[in-house]
């Protein structure tokens, strides 16, 4: 049986084309958030920077930040989450590749421990800069 199709074959396989790439997206988007969860549940640091980040908007929101301090504060608890995935994804490789103790794995997860220790460093000095002027004028 023919099937009655009022698209011509072109755009028919550009709408199939798009299609696979609308649910290869999804199908990425499914793999990151079950990441997202992963690291949630299983890494203990990860949700005290999640902790902080809410008592941090809580007090943006009640210090009343200006829109400009709100973007500065989104970047760094960006800066800070990313560093964290990042320090256990490179974590759970070397676990993955080299589970024995080796000096070299200890040189990678150092520096990568390093990293989230630079971008916590940067978002307390950030925090302070933000929120110290906005506690005196309070
Ligand atoms: N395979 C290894 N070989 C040598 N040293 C290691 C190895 N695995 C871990 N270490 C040392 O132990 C430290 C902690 O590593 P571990 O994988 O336990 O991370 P963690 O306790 O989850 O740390 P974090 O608080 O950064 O998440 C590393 O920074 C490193 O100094």
């Amino acid at each position: 049986m023919r099937r009655k199709c009022s698209v011509t074959k072109t755009s028919y396989w550009v709408n199939s084309a798009l299609n696979a790439k609308r649910r290869k997206s999804l199908i990425g988007l499914t793999h990151a958030w079950n990441g997202l969860k992963t690291i949630f549940c299983t890494e203990r640091n990860f949700r005290i920077h999640i902790m902080t980040v809410f008592a941090v908007m809580a007090a943006g929101i009640v210090l009343q930040l200006p829109i400009i301090k709100w973007a500065i504060i989104i970047v760094v608890i960006g800066l800070v989450l990313v560093a964290e995935m990042l320090n256990t994804a490179v974590e759970k490789m070397l676990d993955y590749v080299k589970p024995t103790v080796h000096p070299q794995a200890k040189v990678i997860k150092d520096i990568a421990a390093g990293a989230v220790l630079v971008a916590a460093v940067v978002a307390v000095i950030v925090g302070l800069l933000v929120f110290l002027p906005e506690f005196r004028e309070w």
